[in-house]
């Protein structure tokens, strides 16, 4: 009846986007997350909450289901439970050694600096508050500290002195994800901008898309804009590196590489094995989206083009506050934007519960250049209300 089982560990806004690309395509989507009625078990066949850093209980899961293909989602997951059961004959994708290696900040940096020879900036890992002070002296301040687990900016702060590196460990440990106190200090890389290269390893050979341009505040993405203008050169030397990182991971899927561009160089950051948050721009920027392409990659389908449609871009809705009591208001506000000629689109998903920053949304909207669209979204973006309790 469907074409595979997947299941997805992971059931944020970036899963419940995948499950739709998936459902659409007549699959059976299985949503696992750490608690109920995450955005993508809206859209799911079925649902299981349980924590993914529980080797057991996610063994029981897919024991129980067994799917065709298993799609990580988040990387708090137990990758070494996921490695056993590739080893079974069960197939993880895009491969249980991209999920294993970029679980962790340590894993990716390494591979990529040292094993990859990839641009990056200075850094260190550190496992004290000594540690980090230590790390800090060596990279030079300003320096960035992140947990080596964590996303979305969690835990992440800039030292800009020596004196805030203490702070900065202790930041990082109370916010990170996982029971591994360890950091990574960074040098601090002042870029002319920033870029995610969605990058696509397909049965038949690696597909790049447009550059995304992206802002990040607090470490996390405020907007996102494509195709980004950046120099030629910066892009072949992104797309370089790219290609080669993904093509040793290994698998097939679409991956969101993260560059600095700093006059024509680009310096890898990092990447995500899975369709990328600043990616959500796709939804309305190009056709096949990044979660259809994951899809087809995953699935071995063909992807004969990637089409731009135009200069789009997204823009996040934030939570202001922690809440379980709260509604989304101004909707029909911000899809009035740039009605009729040009009409924005929303995406709200409708998580159970808000937290300070916690996105709980995105606009997306077109321009006729992304400067326009930027605006727009932003516009859009700014419309809906988050209203708590009785308030
Ligand atoms: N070394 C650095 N120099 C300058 N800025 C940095 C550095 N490291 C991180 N940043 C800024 O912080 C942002 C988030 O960092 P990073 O991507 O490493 O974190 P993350 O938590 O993995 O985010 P996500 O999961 O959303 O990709 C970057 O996009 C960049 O804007
Ligand atoms: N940068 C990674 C990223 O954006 N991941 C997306 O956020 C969700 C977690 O959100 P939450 O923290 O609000 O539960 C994840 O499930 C994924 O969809
Ligand atoms: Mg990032």
């Amino acid at each position: 009846m469907h074409i595979a089982t997947l299941m997805l560990l992971g059931s944020g806004e970036l899963g419940r986007e995948f499950a739709i690309a998936a459902k659409r395509l007549g699959c059976r989507v299985i949503a696992c997350d750490r608690y109920a009625n995450a955005p993508a078990m809206q859209v799911a066949d079925a649902c299981e909450v349980f924590s993914m850093l529980d080797g057991g209980a996610l063994r029981a899961a897919v024991e129980r289901h067994r799917p065709d293909v298993i799609v990580p989602e988040i990387e708090a997951i137990d990758t070494a439970t996921l490695a056993e059961l590739e080893k079974e004959g069960h197939r993880i994708a895009p491969s249980a050694k991209a999920v294993q290696l970029t679980m962790n900040r340590d894993g990716i940096r390494d591979f990529a600096a040292r094993e990859m020879a990839l641009v990056t900036s200075k850094y260190k890992f550190a496992e004290s508050r000594d540690e980090a002070i230590a790390a800090a002296a060596e990279v030079g301040v300003p320096c960035v500290v992140k947990p080596v687990m964590s996303s979305s900016g969690k835990g992440q702060s800039t030292a800009k002195t020596a004196a805030d590196v203490g702070p900065a460990w202790d930041y990082a440990v109370e916010n990170m994800r996982g029971d591994r106190p360890r950091v990574i200090v960074e040098e601090f890389i002042d870029f002319d901008s920033e870029i995610t290269l969605l990058t696509v390893a397909t049965k038949d050979g690696t597909i790049f898309c447009p550059p995304i341009g992206h802002r990040q505040e607090a470490g996390d993405y405020r907007e996102s804009w494509q195709p980004a203008a950046i120099p030629e050169g910066a892009l072949m030397s992104a797309r370089h590196q790219a290609r080669k990182v993904v093509e040793k991971l290994g698998g097939h899927g679409i991956f969101g590489v993260e560059f600095f561009i700093r006059g024509d160089q680009a310096i890898f950051s990092e990447l995500s094995p899975r369709p990328h948050d600043t990616g959500m721009v796709t939804l309305i920027s190009q056709f096949p989206n990044e979660f259809e392409l994951h899809l087809r990659a995953i699935l071995g389908l063909p992807i004969p083009s990637v089409e731009l449609i135009g200069p789009s871009a997204s823009a996040v809705i934030l939570a202001s506050e922690e809440s379980e009591d709260f509604a989304y208001e101004g909707v029909a506000e911000a899809l009035a934007v740039g009605a009729p000629r040009r009409p924005v689109d929303l995406r709200l998903f409708a998580k159970p519960k808000t937290l300070k920053n916690r996105r709980m949304g995105v606009a997306l909207a077109r321009g006729d250049n992304v400067d326009e669209a930027v605006e727009r979204a932003k516009t859009a973006a700014g419309r809906v209300r988050i209203r708590y309790g009785g308030k």
